[in-house]
């Protein structure tokens, strides 16, 4: 005999996980899934059949099984951990816990558990599907062998530097970007050889190649293209990095430069990645958005270079003057003794806007839609700076 008890329970969304209850009766499952986030949820109950046996059984659980939930354990905590620095971002597989997890009842989530909360979410989400696919195929020791034939790391800081320096307005880093989840396609024919080139040729200090495919229409052959196409700005590999590998990888198709988000990435990633990135030569720039993401950061020892993006990759608000909320008083102090440059990233058109950043405290910008859309990309880079910056 079967019974099935179906119910849907409001809970407020923590995300938290409790080791798991060694004894499963219905109120500990439901305490168990109220404190571990899940929202609503659907409960389908095997009831023991007369004969005494039951369809699944928590002792009964194959290796297998017993590996994927210590899987999803270990997934959980990382939230957990990465919840207490105040990060949103969840890193939770999409799939859920698996099947046969709570012994004789069987789960399935039909809520936000496994369904992204924004478009961040998603794309992190997403991101960890195709690294761990792209990992297969390319595993870590093939990329190490083909980093002996990557073209060398430049240095993307000196370049930053030098053309502050040599312009007294903030290094331009260029952004080859055809599309976002947020402005849609910005740029029809779209040559990103060209465009760059194009950057270069307007005076650009170094260039931020797009490369998820999925959501910004990007790719790591634009990114090796133009390296291959003999550009001299420094790249940085524009990706959502989430796993070290994608260091490796980035490195092996020529960029010199990483970007790592300070939303989606807990501390002890970014002090893990910073460290791969100075074996590999890669700089890496460091993204924050808000106060808290901002300490965090500069809690962490050996970084150089500190992005400020104006756009809240959760909900794609633009508010320039993020930057300068974030640059004012202590935080800016302890940038200029440590000598970090910062970089006022997205949403900037104008030479007003410039110079609002630069006034800020930011020795370089990251600029993409304002200029890609421009006939001529090169050119547009003028009209944002209100000079001519290559000469
Ligand atoms: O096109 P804009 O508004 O000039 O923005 C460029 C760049 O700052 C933006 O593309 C960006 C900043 N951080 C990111 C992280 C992921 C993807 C994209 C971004």
């Amino acid at each position: 005999m079967e019974g099935l008890a179906s119910l849907k329970v409001p809970f407020q969304a923590t995300p938290f996980l409790s080791s798991r209850p060694k004894t499963w009766d219905l109120p500990t499952q439901l305490n168990f899934y109220k404190r571990n986030s899940f929202s609503t949820f659907s409960v389908r109950a095997q009831v023991e059949s007369t004969d005494g046996s039951s369809a699944v059984s928590s002792s009964g659980e194959t290796v297998t099984e017993t590996l994927k939930i210590k899987e999803w354990e270990v997934g959980m905590l990382q939230n957990e951990v990465a919840s207490s620095q105040g990060i949103r971002i969840r890193r939770r597989p999409p799939s859920g816990p698996p099947l046969h997890y709570v012994g004789p009842f069987e789960f399935r989530l039909q809520n936000e558990g496994n369904t992204p909360r924004n478009i961040l979410e998603e794309i992190v989400w997403n991101k960890d599907k195709e690294v761990s696919h792209l990992k297969e195929r390319k595993p870590l020791i093939s990329l190490k062998k083909a980093l002996e034939n990557a073209p060398p790391a430049r240095n993307f800081i000196g370049a930053l530097r030098a053309a502050n320096e040599r312009t007294g307005l903030p290094g331009l880093i260029a952004e080859v970007k055809k599309a976002s989840p947020s402005r849609g396609i910005l740029r029809e024919n779209f040559d990103p050889v060209e465009i760059a080139q194009s950057y270069e040729k307007g005076g650009a200090a170094c260039l931020s190649v797009l490369t998820d495919e999925k959501y910004f229409k990007g790719s790591f052959e634009n990114l090796e293209a133009i390296r291959k196409a003999g550009v001299k700005c420094p790249l940085l590999c524009k990706e959502f990095i989430v796993d070290a590998w994608q260091l490796y990888y980035a490195r092996t198709k020529g960029a010199d430069a990483v970007l790592l988000i300070a939303a989606v990435l807990p501390d002890l990633d970014i002090k893990y990645m910073i460290k791969i990135c100075k074996l590999l030569g890669l700089t890496a720039l460091v993204e924050v958005h808000d106060e808290r993401e901002f300490d965090r950061v500069l809690a962490i020892e050996g970084i150089e270079l500190i992005g400020i993006n104006n756009r809240n990759l959760e909900t794609f608000e633009l508010d320039i003057s993020i930057t300068k909320k974030l640059l004012e008083g202590e935080r800016g102090k302890i940038i200029r003794e440590r000598d970090i440059i910062m970089v006022g990233e997205s949403g900037l058109f104008t030479p007003e806007d410039i110079a609002y950043v630069q006034e800020a405290g930011v020795r370089a910008v990251l600029v993409g839609e304002s200029i890609v859309k421009q006939s001529d990309p090169g050119k547009g880079i003028s009209s944002l700076f209100g000079k001519d910056i290559s000469i």
